[in-house]
């Protein structure tokens, strides 16, 4: 690590605004996100082949993905999962988390139904950036908890927004979720943007050695309903 970045007073953090810091709902009113949708495919799984529909948030420059399955347009509720970017987790295998293993079950329920979605949403790191993940990550090797390694990093337990899920969903048509999620905030965030929350579907999955301590502290300080027994 450079000496500049270790003496910077407070690590750079995602263009997003702050949420809540682990409280029970971002304080800010939402914002009114003007999403560019730009293209999309055929996505082949080993579970379906969905359709992966990239969008643009011109403001920040930022990507966000939708992966969808079937006709999710009208009043019956969507199965869905609002899933934030976890390179470590989704696309490195790291059992630090459960994140891998969330958005694999998921995608696997949807094809199971044959109609759902996930929302990736480019807030890696809880909204604070890879690197600044990676040093978190390093002052849990030394003993920090999640939401104690953000604060000594300067920033709060939790940075996310879900404003952008707003036009996603209007452009898909979508009136109502059945949400994946162990996550009571995310649900009252996504309620507290007038989207239909009907159903809140526990996700609770990839329980190991290495995250034991993480989801004990997500259930601890950040509310999460997470029970000792683990899903399909
Ligand atoms: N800052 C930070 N972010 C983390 C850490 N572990 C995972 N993340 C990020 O946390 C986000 C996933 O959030 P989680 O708190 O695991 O789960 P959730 O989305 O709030 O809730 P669920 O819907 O139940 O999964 C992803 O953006 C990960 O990159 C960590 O130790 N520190
Ligand atoms: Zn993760």
């Amino acid at each position: 690590m450079s000496k500049k970045s270790l003496t910077s007073p407070r690590p750079h953090a995602e263009a997003l605004e702050p949420g809540s810091a682990g409280g029970p709902v971002p304080t800010s009113p939402p914002v009114s996100y003007q999403l560019d949708h730009v293209a999309a495919c055929n996505l082949p799984t080993p579970w379906a082949v969905f359709r992966l529909h990239a969008f643009v948030d011109p403001a920040s420059g930022k990507e966000h993905l939708a992966v969808v399955l079937g006709d999710v347009t009208g009043p019956e509720p969507v199965l869905a999962r609002v899933h934030s970017e976890c390179l470590t987790g989704d696309g490195l295998f790291s059992q630090r988390c459960d994140c891998g293993a969330q958005l694999e079950t998921a995608l696997r329920r949807i094809a199971d139904e044959g109609r759902g979605m996930v929302l990736y949403l480019r807030q890696e790191g809880r909204g604070i950036g890879l690197v600044n993940k990676i040093r978190a990550y390093q002052l849990q090797d030394a003993g920090a908890d999640t939401v104690e390694a953000n604060e000594r990093l300067g920033f709060p337990a939790d940075m996310r927004r879900y404003d952008l899920c707003q036009p996603m969903l209007k452009y898909f048509g979508v009136q109502a979720l059945r949400l994946m999620t162990n996550n009571p905030r995310k649900v009252q965030a996504l309620e507290r943007l007038g989207i239909t929350v009907s159903e809140r579907v526990p996700i609770q999955v990839n329980r190991n050695p290495y995250n034991e301590g993480y989801l004990s502290t997500k259930a601890a300080k950040l509310g999460h309903w997470l029970k000792d027994k683990l899903e399909g």
